[in-house]
């Protein structure tokens, strides 16, 4: 009797996980074709590979980072690639005014909204904590405030069109780690913001999804010349993870997580084995590689 209420409670807890993690896969790339989509960060690294994708997938992008020269080269290649018309913006987000005028933007240019990709990060040092909490602070406005006034901004559009959020985060926006302490705090912000956002959506029948990706180390420049020999595990290509993200908003999921292996697999025990993450991720670590703090 008690085998089978283990084996009744066991069949019940796949079923339940089936239920809750077999996001819908069948992603049709066609569904983006004509959609009015803005990409942050898009100069270089996955928002630029971002823009690519959605660009063959015909969609209406506006893109925006601080380098002109590098936007209008991105352009371009997007106008090249298909879109249905690419633009760009050129200005900083530590700026919470430039934040608002990138959301007015594609209002007048697309006269709605349908995907928001929050993307950019300012940058950080990969090293020590330096006692620095000016630098936290400066962080949370480019890498969570923006975010947060971006989409308080472009919020009625997307109610509108029942439209889609997607938030890049990482996998040390789930778990700490170290050299990453202004950085990680940044990202577990987004994570409490966008979280008990979709709560209240829900509560209020907003229609408007949150997809908050969780990353695992991509092979973009900035973070391949950041952690050189630091790190020892492979970095993930940039191609794959853009277009799981924008898959992931697509299918309106609640999170994406890639590389799967290097994100879901190790969070699993965050919570009920920490000290063993904990050692299994210090030994990634390298830090005689370390490059001399600044
Ligand atoms: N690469 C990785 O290993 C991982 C990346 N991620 C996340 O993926 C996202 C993209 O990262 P990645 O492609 O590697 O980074 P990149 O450094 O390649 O891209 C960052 C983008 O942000 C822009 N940017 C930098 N500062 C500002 C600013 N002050 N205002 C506006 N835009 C700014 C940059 O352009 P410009 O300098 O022209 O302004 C660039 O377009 C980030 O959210 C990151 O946290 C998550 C996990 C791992
Ligand atoms: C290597 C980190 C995760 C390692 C790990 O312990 N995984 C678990 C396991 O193997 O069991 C990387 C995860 C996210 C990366 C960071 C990131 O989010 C992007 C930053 C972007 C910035 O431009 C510089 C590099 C990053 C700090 C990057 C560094 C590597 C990670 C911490």
């Amino acid at each position: 009797m008690a085998l089978l209420t283990k084996l009744i409670v066991a069949v019940i807890g796949l079923l339940l996980a089936f239920y809750f993690y077999s996001g819908n896969d069948a992603f049709d790339p066609s569904t983006l074709k004509g959609k009015k989509v803005i990409v942050t960060g898009a100069s270089s690294g996955i928002g630029e590979q971002m823009a690519y994708h959605l660009a063959k997938m015909g969609s209406h992008i506006l893109i925006t980072a601080r380098t002109e020269d590098r936007l209008k080269k991105v352009v371009d290649k997007c106008v090249e690639l298909g879109a249905a018309s690419a633009h760009y913006i050129p200005g900083s987000m530590d700026n919470m005014t430039f934040a608002k005028q990138v959301v007015h933007e594609a209002e007048g240019l697309f006269g709605g909204l349908d995907m928001l990709i929050l993307n950019h990060i300012g940058f950080t040092y990969f090293n020590y904590f330096d006692g620095n909490v000016d630098h936290v602070r400066d962080l949370l406005e480019i890498n969570v405030l923006s975010y947060a006034t971006m989409t308080v901004a472009a919020l009625p559009m997307l109610k509108k069109s029942g439209g889609n959020v997607v938030v890049v985060s990482s996998f040390v926006g789930k778990v700490g780690a170290p050299f990453t302490v202004p950085y990680s705090t940044t990202k577990f912000a987004l994570d409490g913001f966008f979280s008990s956002l979709r709560m209240e959506f829900k509560q209020q029948n907003t229609n408007v999804s949150i997809t908050l990706c969780v990353i695992s180390y991509i092979d973009t420049d900035s973070a391949v010349n950041t952690v050189a020999g630091v790190i020892q595990q492979p970095a993930a290509p940039k191609e794959e993870c853009a277009f799981e993200i924008i898959k992931g908003g697509a299918l309106r999921q609640r999170e994406v997580y890639y590389q799967y292996q290097a994100t879901k697999i190790p969070l699993l025990l965050r919570d009920w084995a920490p000290e063993f993450l904990e050692y299994i991720m210090l030994k990634n670590y390298d830090v005689t590689k370390l490059k001399p703090q600044q």
